[in-house]
């Protein structure tokens, strides 16, 4: 079996899950009282029809009446209905100290999740994420639902049930005692096994999500590059990996199912033989052998359960540990807040390389004033992506600084405004009206200023054309909006967020030449009054703003008004060329 892959997110040991899990619950405990109060109330309750009955033989030895048969036959319904309620109202208490303790997790997971440095969510890969936040928290929340409410009534019976055979006569405790080196035999051999078998088969399933997403999110560059029938062996592989790791831990439980139908099998026999030589001796009653050995039947179901869903809560506590692990990630230390002085943009010895020893940025020094609208150009690969990224805050650069306004840029603030604003080609539409995707940027906007904005960057006119207008729902499964349209919505929500410095890259270029110029009036819109930068691929983006910086190998090669640039017949010159020839 192999290790977790290098660079996945960490996975916490069983300890730091366990005492995660006392902090999340320790919040809960009036309810967590009043269902062990219950589970016990169910315990006892569950004694009772065996012992009854083991009475009612001994009574129909001794030749008892028809009244105490009805009796005993009221006191065992009395039992279930009482053992019933009082399971509810257990399983129920349970979940109210269970679920809003798993929420709380689920929150801290996204939360650490949705700041993870792209850097390190990288190296990671989504899936992994993707698995952690999706498949980790059903599995846990199911195994909260379904496996630790009747693991616990499981537990609660076995205890009781064992007092209960103790109480009756202790040789036949000591009868049903003597299953437990089978049991302990089984667990011994089967425990080693599980856990780690369990993890592996979380890992391959992550692993595989890991394959699928990169498929289907790069199924274009893979084609495009003739790395689809590469890719294609790397999901089988995975999948296959996750199949066989599945077979395997299935395998392995039959194998320990086995073992635990051969310790009942020694425990029935050694009750009923115990008995025997008691009643016998005079020692017990037929109806205490006969309560006895319900009793111990009694215990296959829940030590059946507990061995069943041991399983399950085991892989649960694998998820838990692969969410723990997640939560409670150091988070890099937050810097101390500091007022900015202006909005100017500085970018010093700024350097990345997504993999060591290959710079794709080089040592990139430069500013962009208060106000400054920049046009980033280059060829593709230059890095001008990448520089946008680092000043946006969106990428630690591995070396260098970006400040704004005086300060590092993740320690700017700016009177409660937005310091950095960024649209990028990938826009998403969130699930909700359009009213919702605007108001993301401003919660506080009515529609008089929404629709203000709309016009101001020429959206209005579609917008009031959706069915419902600005409370048409969009997003997945709603209405559809197009890229394009889409993109509109996101450079709205520029202006509504007011940021000091707003970063655009590509943000565009979904669009055919027609649409890209409503865009491109709409980014003209959005950026007005604002430091810009602009990852700019049509040359008009260039030659509109007040200045540009060409980019090639990772450096800023030249740097200067479109007509200068131009004037200067260097890179930019021949890129302008190339680009008014088309
Ligand atoms: N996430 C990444 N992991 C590894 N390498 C990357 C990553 N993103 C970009 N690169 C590499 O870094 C270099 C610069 O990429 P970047 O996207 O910044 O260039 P660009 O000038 O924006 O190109 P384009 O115009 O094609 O978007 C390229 O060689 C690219 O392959």
């Amino acid at each position: 079996m192999s290790g977790p892959r290098p660079g996945a997110l960490p996975t916490s040991t069983g300890a730091e899950a366990a005492r995660t899990a006392r902090r999340l619950l320790g919040g809960h405990r009036r309810a967590l009282a009043v269902s062990a109060a219950a589970f016990t109330v169910a315990g006892l309750a569950g004694l009772v029809a065996p012992l009854v009955l083991g009475r009612i033989v001994d009574l129909a030895e001794s030749g008892g009446t028809t009244s105490s048969l009805v009796v005993a036959a009221a006191l065992i319904a009395v039992a279930a209905v009482v053992g019933a309620v009082a399971t509810t109202v257990a399983v129920t208490w349970l979940a109210r100290a269970g679920e809003p303790a798993l929420a709380e997790l689920r929150e801290e997971v996204l939360d650490r999740a949705l700041h993870l440095d792209a850097g390190r969510l990288e190296e990671a890969g989504a899936g992994d994420l993707l698995s952690r936040v999706g498949d980790d928290v059903r599995l846990v929340q199911e195994s909260l639902r379904d496996a630790v409410p009747t693991l616990m009534t499981s537990v609660v019976a076995i205890v009781f049930t064992g007092a209960g055979l103790f109480a009756l006569d202790w040789r036949l405790g000591l009868a049903g005692l003597g299953a437990v080196p089978a049991y302990v035999w089984a667990l011994r051999w089967y425990l080693p096994q599980s856990g780690p078998r369990y993890r592996a088969e979380r890992e391959a399933n992550g692993e595989r999500a890991e394959a699928l997403v990169v498929g289907v999110h790069a199924s274009g560059t893979l084609r495009a590059h003739g790395l689809a029938a590469d890719h294609q062996r790397r999901v089988e592989a995975a999948s296959w990996r996750a199949a066989s790791v599945g077979i395997d831990v299935v395998g392995l439980f039959t194998r320990f199912g086995n073992r635990t139908n051969r310790a009942e099998l020694v425990g029935l026999l050694l009750v009923l033989v115990v008995g025997f030589l008691g009643v016998r001796a005079d020692a017990v009653t037929v109806g205490e052998v006969t309560a006895a050995a319900l009793l111990f039947h009694r215990l296959f179901n829940p030590v059946g359960a507990v061995v069943f869903l041991f399983d399950e809560v085991q892989s649960a506590g694998a998820s838990l540990t692969r969410l723990v692990g997640l939560a409670e990630m150091p988070r890099p230390a937050a810097p101390a807040p500091r007022a900015v002085a202006d909005a100017s943009l500085r970018l010093r010895g700024v350097g990345h390389s997504y993999r060591e020893g290959r710079p794709v940025l080089v040592a990139v020094d430069a500013d962009v004033a208060p106000g400054e609208r920049v046009a980033v150009v280059g060829a593709t690969g230059a890095g001008k992506t990448t520089l946008a990224a680092i000043a946006a805050g969106h990428l630690r650069p591995t070396t260098g600084t970006v400040e704004l306004g005086g300060v590092p840029l993740d320690a700017a603030q700016a009177d409660g405004r937005l310091p950095v604003a960024v649209v990028t080609q990938e826009v998403h539409t969130y699930a909700g009206t359009v009213r919702d995707n605007l108001t993301l940027a401003a919660p506080d906007a009515d529609d008089a200023r929404l629709v203000a904005v709309l016009d101001a960057v020429g959206a209005r006119g579609w917008v009031e054309a959706l069915p419902d207008g600005l409370d048409t729902v969009v997003g997945d499964g709603a209405h559809p909006l197009t890229p394009a349209q889409a993109q509109h919505l996101a450079l709205a929500r520029v202006p509504l967020a007011d940021p000091l410095v707003v970063v655009l890259d590509e943000a565009t270029a979904e669009a055919g030449s027609a649409g890209a110029r409503d865009l491109e009036r709409a980014a003209a819109y959005a950026t007005r009054g604002r430091t810009t930068l602009t990852v700019a691929h049509r040359l008009t983006q260039a030659a509109a703003a007040d200045r540009v910086w060409v980019m090639a190998d990772g450096r800023v090669v030249e740097s200067g008004t479109h007509a200068d640039l131009v004037a200067a017949g260097g890179t930019y010159a021949d890129l302008w060329a190339a680009w008014s020839r088309r």
